[in-house]
């Protein structure tokens, strides 16, 4: 079954700003926005907690199971820190958020992180592990890497996403 609308994955390490982008995004298209982090927690789609990180152990199977009707229709803007493991096929538009790791940690030390999980997730984002996940798991052509340093950086992330949808839009009808 074809999609009626596309779907978007916004992909990046933690505090690279999926979450703020995306709300954005979804409220200037009507894309409904899927925040897999909360959807974890509150449907349990996990295996329990992790104490060393901090966080719910995803269970990915039942993830994509709870995803996959509404991930067919399409018109949904998905934010997680991860992007391997989803069906290629329900993205349109996979974006990777980039953060400098000295505004990334700043980032993280205000929400709180501790030591352990602050400097992993910055290694994370100075090798580059999303990026490439995201380059292994999509065709290149839809996937765009976008720099999210600045307000600026997040306004012009917006706008030509909300570009990109239309256009596509208009190619659907
Ligand atoms: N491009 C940006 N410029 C300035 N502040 C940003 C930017 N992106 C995110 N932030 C801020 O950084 C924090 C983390 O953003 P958030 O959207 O929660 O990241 P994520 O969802 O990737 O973990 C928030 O306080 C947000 O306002």
């Amino acid at each position: 079954m074809a999609k009626q609308r596309p779907n978007v994955l916004v992909t990046g390490s933690p505090g690279t700003g999926k979450s703020t982008t995306c709300e954005q995004i979804a409220e200037a298209t009507g894309l409904t926005y899927v925040d897999i982090g909360s959807m974890v927690k509150s449907q349990e789609l996990h295996s329990g907690w992790d104490d060393e990180y901090s966080c719910y152990i995803i269970d990915e199977d039942k993830v994509c199971d709870a995803l996959e009707d509404q991930l067919n229709v399409g018109g949904n803007i998905v934010d997680f820190h991860s992007c391997d493991f989803f069906p290629e096929r329900w993205f349109d538009l996979v974006i990777v958020l980039q953060t400098d790791n000295t505004i990334l940690y700043d980032r993280l030390e205000k929400r709180g992180y501790g030591q352990k999980k602050l400097t992993e997730n910055v290694e994370c984002e100075i090798m580059q592990v999303i990026l490439q996940e995201a380059f292994d798991s999509y065709r290149e052509e839809i996937v765009q890497v976008l720099p999210s340093n600045t307000v600026e950086d997040m306004e012009s992330n917006v706008e030509r996403t909300v570009a990109w949808y239309k256009q596509v839009l208009g190619q659907l009808r």
